[in-house]
């Protein structure tokens, strides 16, 4: 089961609240079986069962409340019958907060080398061994339900970018028709599988994807296809197309987003949800996340500068060591090092998340976001 209860401000006169730029920003609680979690949410990354560099205790420590982990991965290896057997993802990672897992459709058309797409689903070779494999909705949903996360992927095809008006169309519509094959194949309750809305960058396609989803009647919806390589506009003009069809009492999940200048818009069109492999990933290679932009700690610049990456930041990092003490230990491709840096980049994540919460319960959520874009260059 997976209710949500947005905490959508009521607004006196909606006329009037739009004249004043008023937003489709929302706090909402997500309702899951590993517990109740506040929206808007960043999801730390946990490809392989285990978010890199980083352990559950420090997840929990840092406040993160959902993690995500990619069913194709699991898939390929160890095998999601073998973490079934394990007890489950939960019990497998230790970890008793929510997990959302994805259904391989993402990894299979941007990882391994992709054979084919047919209606029953999609053939690609192992990025691990070579070896031919199959996805298909059910096999995707047999999947996820032998993980047992807690929120779990309609099977869909993220459409290229850019691609062909003809193209886009026939691959959403053949999405939902996989949408509708996933929901046929799921049968684990206290799981709530998310639909996942496509239409490339076209206006009409994502209303029709949207719709047709909607009309399915999911607990909630993944914002797909986005975060693909298009400007920044054609992505912000996809949401607003998209969003307001989304029911207003379930969750919305922009997948793939990212940068907070990119959180802070989606947001403001009403996304609740998130994740993203940027801050894990730019930490490994020594770039930390700061509210002015990216701070390249490996950089000699920072050589004796024994001041935390950021001063105001409460991570655990930024508490005990020094800009000069990591940058050593990067320098000496100490593990240290990027452990360092991945828990302030996900502390700095998760926590810009819970001002931008407090921010709209306390209604105040566009002078925020004006203040931190002021602030932030990309
Ligand atoms: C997380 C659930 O995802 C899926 O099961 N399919 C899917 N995943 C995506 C991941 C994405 N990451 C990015 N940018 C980094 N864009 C993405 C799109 C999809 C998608 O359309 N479909
Ligand atoms: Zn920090």
């Amino acid at each position: 089961t997976c209710a949500f209860a947005g905490q959508k401000k009521v607004l006196a006169a909606y006329e009037e609240a739009v004249k004043c730029g008023y937003s489709g920003a929302r706090a909402g609680r997500l309702h899951t079986p590993h517990g109740v979690f506040d929206t808007p949410m960043f999801m730390p990354v946990g490809t392989q069962a285990t978010v890199k560099a980083v352990s559950p205790r420090e997840l929990k420590e840092m406040g993160a409340q959902i993690i995500l982990s990619n069913t194709y991965h699991l898939y390929l290896r160890p095998g999601t019958e073998l973490v079934a057997e394990a007890g489950g993802l939960h019990r497998f990672m230790d970890w008793d907060g929510g997990i959302l897992t994805d259904s391989g459709g993402f990894q299979v058309f941007s990882l391994g080398p992709l054979r084919k797409i047919t209606e029953e689903g999609a053939a690609f070779r192992s990025h691990i061994d070579g070896s031919t494999q199959f996805l298909s909705p059910e096999i995707a949903i047999k999947a996820q339900m032998n993980l047992g996360a807690d929120i779990i992927m309609a099977f869909d095809e993220c459409i290229p970018y850019p691609a062909e008006y003809q193209y886009a169309k026939l691959s959403t519509e053949r999405t939902t028709r996989w949408a509708e094959r996933s929901q046929k194949a799921h049968t684990r309750s206290g799981q709530a599988l998310f639909a996942i809305v496509q239409g490339g960058m076209y206006q009409d396609l994502r209303r029709v994807s949207a719709n047709d989803l909607v009309s399915l009647d999911f607990p909630g919806y993944g914002i797909g296809g986005l975060s693909v390589g298009e400007p920044k506009p054609v992505m912000y003009e996809m949401l607003e197309q998209t969003v307001p069809l989304l029911p207003e009492n379930k969750p919305r999940y922009l997948m793939g987003v990212g940068t907070p200048d990119c959180l802070v818009e989606a947001v403001r069109y009403g996304i609740d949800m998130f994740d993203c492999v940027f801050p894990t990933r730019v930490a490994r290679n020594g770039t930390a996340m700061t509210k002015s932009g990216r701070l390249v700690v490996k950089n000699a610049a920072y050589a004796k500068d024994f001041l935390p990456i950021d001063e105001n930041c409460g991570c655990y990092a930024c508490q005990n060591f020094s800009r000069a003490y990591i940058r050593h230990l990067l320098k000496a491709d100490e593990i240290f090092g990027l452990r360092l840096t991945t828990i302030h980049n996900l502390y700095f994540l998760l926590d810009f998340t819970k001002k931008m919460r407090q921010a709209i319960l306390e209604d105040r959520f566009l002078s925020f976001r004006e203040e931190f874009l002021a602030q932030y260059c990309k």
